[in-house]
C-alpha cells in the first residue's frame, strides 16, 4: 500500500474538484435510492387504498405528490448522472496529464546510464500501462468506497428514524460485512494474483516489443516459432492469472451482494414486526427494504476496483522505482571554464548503477580549436566517456566544464520525417543551401538530388529507408550543421567503407576549422584528421 501514497498525494492535490466529483456521484446515488424507495412507497400505498376501495371502505390517496417525486428522482438521477460522469472524467484526463508531467519531468532528469536496460519502444508500453493503472484509483477506487459508506450511514439512519435503532444496529452487520467483502476481502483474496498478473503482462508486452524489434534475426536464424511459442506460453500464465482473479472478484461480488439482499429481507421482517405492532404503516414497511435494495449499485462497483489494486500497487512499485533512480542528480562541480579552453575534466569517475567503477580520476583538457582521437578497445569506455562529456551520464565525482557542445551518439538516429526536417534538427535556421553543401561534405547530395523530393524526400521509420552508412552520413551531416563550438563524434563514420571515409574525412578539414573536436573510435583511421590522441585503456 506504501507504494501508492505518493500518487496518492498527487492525486489529492485538487480536492475541490475531487469534492465536486464525489458530490456529483453522491446525488446520482441517492437520487437511484430515492427513486426506488419512493416507487416502493407509492406502489404500496396504491395497492393498499385499491384493497381498501374494493373492500367497501373510504379511502383517498394523493397521487400527485409522490407522482411528482418519482418524476423528480428519475430525471435527477440522469441529470447527475451525465454531469457526473463528464465532469469525473475530466477531472480523471487532468489527473492523467498531472501523473504524466511530474513522471516525466523526474524520468527526463535521470541519466542515460538509467535507460539503457529497456528500449523506447519497451519504456513506452511499461508506463503507459503503469500509469493508465493509477489514473483510475481515485474515480474507481477511492470515490465509490468513500461514498458506499456515507450512503451506508444515510441509509442506517433512515432505517434508525423510520423503524428504530435497534432495527438499525441489526441492519449495519450485513451492510458492514458486505462492505468488507467487497473491499479488503477482494483486496486481500486477489492481491497476490493481480501483482504477479502485473509483472507478467508487463514481461510479455516487452517480449512481444523485443520479438517484433528482433524478427528479421529470428527468422534469420530460424527461432521465430520457439520464440513465439514462450510469448503464448507467458500470455496464457498471465490470462490464467486474470482468469483466476476475476472468479475471486465474481465471488466477493456474489457474496457481497447476496448480504445486501439479506439486508433487504431482514429490513422488511424488522418492518413486519413493527407493523404487526402498528408501529410503522404498509408503505414505510415496504419503503426501507427497498432502499436497501439500491445499494447494491455503488457495492457493485467495489469488487471490480478493489481487484486491481494489486495491479495498482506492482505498477505504482515500478514507476517509485523508476523516479527513485531519476532522483536526485549527483553533485559534480562545474568550475568556469578558462578561456583558451574548450573542454576541462578533472578526476572524473564513471560507474553505472551499483557497479564497479568504469573510469576513476580521469582527466583533461582540449583547447579551443583542437581536434582530438580517443581511441581504444571495443569495451573500453569511449561511448560512456562520450556521454558523460555530452551531459547524459552523470559522473560520480570529479568537475567537468566544456562549451556547448553538440554530439553524434554511437547509435545512429534519425526520425520518420523528411530529409529536410531530419537535417534541420541540427540548425533549425538553416538555408537549403547550407543543407545542400553539408550533403555534399558526407558525400550525400546526388543521393537526394536524383529523388524527385529531393530535401523533402521521406526518410522513413528511423531511416528505415536508408542504407546503415547512408543513414550514418545523414546523422554526421545534422551533427555537422549545429552552431555548436564543440562536436563530440562517436565513430562518425560506422557502417561507410574505407575509401569514402577518406574522402570524407578530407572535405570535413574545412568544417571543422575553428571549432574543437572530440573523435571517439577504435582506431586512428576510423575517425576524420586529428591533432592529438588518447588511447582508453580499461
Ligand atoms: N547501461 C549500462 N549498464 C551497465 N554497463 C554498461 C552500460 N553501458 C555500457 N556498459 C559497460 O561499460 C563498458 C564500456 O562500454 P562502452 O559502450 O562505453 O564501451 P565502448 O568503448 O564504447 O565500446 P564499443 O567500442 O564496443 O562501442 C562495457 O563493459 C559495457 O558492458
Amino acid at each position: 500500500m506504501r507504494s501508492l501514497l505518493p500518487w496518492l498525494r498527487l492525486i489529492f492535490r485538487s480536492p475541490g474538484r475531487l469534492a465536486t466529483g464525489a458530490i456529483l456521484l453522491l446525488l446520482t446515488l441517492l437520487s437511484g435510492i430515492g427513486l426506488l424507495a419512493l416507487s416502493g412507497w407509492f406502489i404500496t400505498e396504491t395497492a393498499l387504498v385499491g384493497a381498501l376501495l374494493i373492500a367497501g371502505v373510504h379511502a383517498t390517496i394523493n397521487l400527485y405528490t409522490p407522482g411528482g417525486g418519482i418524476r423528480f428522482f428519475a430525471v435527477a438521477r440522469t441529470v447527475t448522472r451525465y454531469a457526473e460522469r463528464v465532469y469525473n472524467h475530466d477531472t480523471v484526463l487532468r489527473l492523467l496529464t498531472t501523473i504524466r508531467v511530474v513522471l516525466f519531468s523526474q524520468l527526463s532528469r535521470s541519466g542515460r546510464s538509467h535507460r539503457h536496460d529497456l528500449t523506447g519502444a519497451q519504456w513506452l508500453s511499461r508506463l503507459t500501462m503503469d500509469v493508465d493503472a493509477l489514473d483510475t484509483l481515485y474515480l474507481r477506487l477511492i470515490a465509490p468506497a468513500g461514498l458506499a459508506l456515507l450512503v451506508t450511514v444515510l441509509m442506517l439512519l433512515v432505517s434508525a428514524i423510520f423503524l428504530n435503532v435497534k432495527s438499525a444496529l441489526w441492519l449495519a452487520l450485513p451492510l458492514l460485512a458486505a462492505f468488507l467483502l467487497a473491499t479488503v476481502g477482494t483486496y486481500l483474496r486477489t492481491r497476490h494474483i493481480t501483482r504477479r498478473q502485473s509483472d507478467r503482462t508487463e514481461q510479455l508486452r516487452s517480449g512481444i516489443i523485443e520479438h517484433l524489434e528482433g524478427i528479421a534475426e529470428l527468422t534469420a536464424a530460424g527461432r521465430t516459432g520457439k520464440h513465439a511459442a514462450r510469448l503464448l506460453r507467458q500470455a496464457f500464465e498471465s490470462n490464467s492469472d486474470q482468469a483466476r482473479a476475476d472468479s475471486r472478484t465474481g465471488w466477493q461480488l456474489a457474496l457481497s451482494n447476496m448480504l445486501i439482499s439479506l439486508s433487504a429481507v431482514a429490513a422488511l421482517w424488522l418492518g413486519l414486526e413493527l407493523f404487526q405492532k402498528d408501529l410503522v404503516s404498509g408503505p414505510v414497511m415496504v419503503m426501507v427494504p427497498i432502499a436497501f435494495l439500491g445499494l447494491a449499485e455503488i457495492y457493485g462497483m467495489l469488487p471490480d476496483a478493489f481487484g486491481r489494486l494489486g495491479a495498482t500497487e506492482a505498477s505504482a512499485g515500478r514507476l517509485n522505482n523508476d523516479i527513485s533512480i531519476a532522483e536526485p542528480p549527483r553533485q559534480v562541480a562545474t568550475p568556469g571554464l578558462p578561456g583558451e579552453l574548450s573542454l576541462f575534466v578533472s578526476d572524473l569517475g564513471i560507474r553505472y548503477q551499483d557497479l564497479p567503477p568504469l573510469m576513476t580520476h580521469f582527466s583533461l583538457q582540449v583547447k579551443r580549436g583542437e581536434h582530438l582521437g580517443i581511441i581504444g578497445h571495443s569495451g573500453s569506455g569511449k561511448s560512456s566517456l562520450a556521454d558523460t562529456l555530452a551531459g547524459l551520464i552523470e559522473p560520480f565525482h570529479g568537475s567537468l566544464a566544456k562549451q556547448e557542445a553538440c554530439y553524434l551518439t554511437q547509435k545512429t538516429v534519425l526520425f520518420d520525417d523528411t530529409l529536410r526536417a531530419n537535417l534541420l534538427l541540427g540548425n533549425p535556421s538553416a538555408t537549403d543551401t547550407e543543407l545542400w553543401r553539408v550533403l555534399d561534405t558526407v558525400e550525400m547530395a546526388d543521393r537526394f538530388i536524383a529523388e524527385a523530393d529531393q530535401l523533402d524526400t521521406w526518410l522513413g521509420s528511423a531511416g528505415s529507408r536508408l542504407s546503415g552508412g547512408e543513414a550514418r552520413r545523414i546523422a554526421l551531416a545534422r551533427v555537422l550543421l549545429s552552431p555548436a563550438p564543440l562536436l563530440l563524434l562517436d565513430e562518425p563514420f560506422t557502417g561507410v567503407d574505407a575509401v569514402t571515409r577518406d574522402r570524407i574525412s578530407t572535405r570535413l578539414n574545412s568544417c571543422f576549422e575553428g571549432r574543437t573536436v572530440i573523435g571517439f573510435g577504435h582506431s586512428i583511421d576510423a575517425l576524420p584528421v586529428v591533432d592529438r590522441v588518447i588511447h582508453l585503456v580499461p
